[in-house]
């Protein structure tokens, strides 16, 4: 079955997009059927701790066919017929398990806080130490389903060319709550055969990343650099706030992926990126650009801890050690990108990350090896995002999170370099 397959080479350490990824260009599913092969693998890994739990309950040892018959139980409520159908050929101790687990629901109040809010124990006390008295209401928000945003493309008409051009797919987008280009996808339509998308008057990008970019405040004709430039979701919302003018130039140290920003730079029009792989220890080019950008933008490597509602697979790999390699790769990061501003030029430090190590606590020690630079506040930075849109918390960053934003949880914090 195409789900326990998914679901073994998960728990052997592959990222479920790409074991998905790889299932359905094996096997061309119909819609219907990859959605639910989707639906129920992530599920399984969304829900892992409160499965594991039952399973423990029930005296079942913890392993991907279990945990599939009992998200099948708890999560999709499948009788013993069902259950069988789906199944034939569950071993006696897992039919065992999953006739126990009939009789109940995935919430029990015997359940500890990181089981009931599945995530793994390490993170609890960073979690705690965050959101005080909301961390329930925002551990249960990291534990549901993403919705689905669009930024639509100002090179190619703007958000209301992209409404329209949606709506003759039938596909129904509304206004983002605070980015000025974000669309808000209703359900869960195939956007990748949608001519707005074929045509590039849209991308899909969280409503949070589309702030870190445009907080930025890169403008026509300024010499950019997007540091982290990964596949370019970025580059692309920085390259539409310069309208294609000036120069913006995206490193990464890993080719692979800065490749993969090249049909996405043409389907969106953008002609004025330049792409060059860097070295992940330095670089020579590198070497030869200090002071040479108006606005640099390092959207680190960090532990994802914001987007574990769209790889719940994610919470599983992640553990403090990770935290503790990566934060010390963050501020090396920073301190490498710090040298490439401008006298004057600002550097946006972002991360897909909820935990303060990563996020303001970075920025802090930042501050106290750099006095050259100093920290913008978010309400003057928020002008670059623009005058009507509401900004989304009061502090010296950005922080935004699924519980009171619905959006990834992200943060974003903007230097300036002092004349
Ligand atoms: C959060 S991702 C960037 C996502 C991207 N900006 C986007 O919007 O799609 C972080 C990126 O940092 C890159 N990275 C990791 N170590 C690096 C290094 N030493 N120098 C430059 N980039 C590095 C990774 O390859 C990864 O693409």
């Amino acid at each position: 079955m195409a789900v326990l397959d998914a679901l073994v080479a998960i728990e052997n350490g592959r990222a479920a997009d790409r074991v998905l990824k790889a299932a359905f260009d094996r096997r061309k599913w119909l819609p219907p059927a990859r959605s639910r092969i989707a639906r129920l693998t992530l599920g399984v890994c969304r829900h892992r701790a409160q499965l594991d739990w039952w399973l423990e309950q029930a005296g079942c040892r913890s392993a991907p066919l279990a945990r599939l018959a009992a998200a099948l139980v708890l999560i999709e409520g499948l009788d013993k017929g069902q259950l069988r159908k789906h199944l034939p050929h569950l071993p006696t101790p897992e039919t065992h398990a999953a006739q126990f687990l009939m009789d109940h629901t995935l919430d029990h109040p015997d359940q500890p806080a990181a089981v009931r809010s599945n995530l793994p124990s390490w993170l609890m006390p960073h979690l705690k130490a965050r959101f005080g008295d909301r961390l329930l209401a925002e551990a249960t928000a990291l534990c549901g389903e993403a919705g689905l945003d669009m930024r639509a493309n100002a090179i190619k008409g703007g958000r209301d060319a992209a409404m329209a051009a949606l709506a003759e797919d039938g596909i129904i987008a509304l206004p983002t709550p605070y980015s000025p280009v974000g669309l808000r996808v209703e359900g869960r339509p195939a956007i990748a055969r949608s001519r707005a998308w074929r045509e590039g008057l849209v991308e899909v990008q969280d409503e949070a990343s589309q702030l870190a970019a445009l907080i930025l405040g890169a403008k026509p004709g300024e010499r950019v650099l997007d540091f982290c430039a990964g596949a370019g979701g970025k580059t692309l919302a920085i390259a539409a706030a310069m309208a294609n003018k000036g120069r913006l130039i995206a490193t990464d140290s890993d080719e692979r992926r800065l490749t993969e920003a090249v049909t996405r730079l043409r389907r969106a029009d953008v002609h004025n990126v330049t792409r060059h792989v860097i070295g992940a220890e330095g670089d020579k080019w590198l070497s030869r650009q200090k002071g040479a950008f108006d606005r640099v933008l390092v959207d680190a490597p960090c532990t994802g801890t914001g987007t574990f509602r769209r790889n719940p697979d994610a919470k599983w790999r992640s553990s403090a050690e990770e935290l503790a390699h990566l934060t010390a790769l963050q501020a090396k990061l920073l301190d490498r990108a710090a040298a490439l501003v401008k006298p004057g030029g600002r550097l946006v430090y972002a991360t897909c990350s909820i935990l303060a190590a990563e996020d303001e606590d970075q920025i802090d020690a930042f501050l106290a090896r750099h006095a050259g630079f100093r920290i913008v506040p978010l309400a003057d930075a928020w002008a670059a995002v623009g005058s009507e849109v509401p900004e989304p918390g009061a502090g010296p960053h950005l922080l935004l999170t699924p519980a009171r934003h619905e959006t990834d949880g992200f943060f974003a914090a903007v230097l300036e370099r002092l004349p």
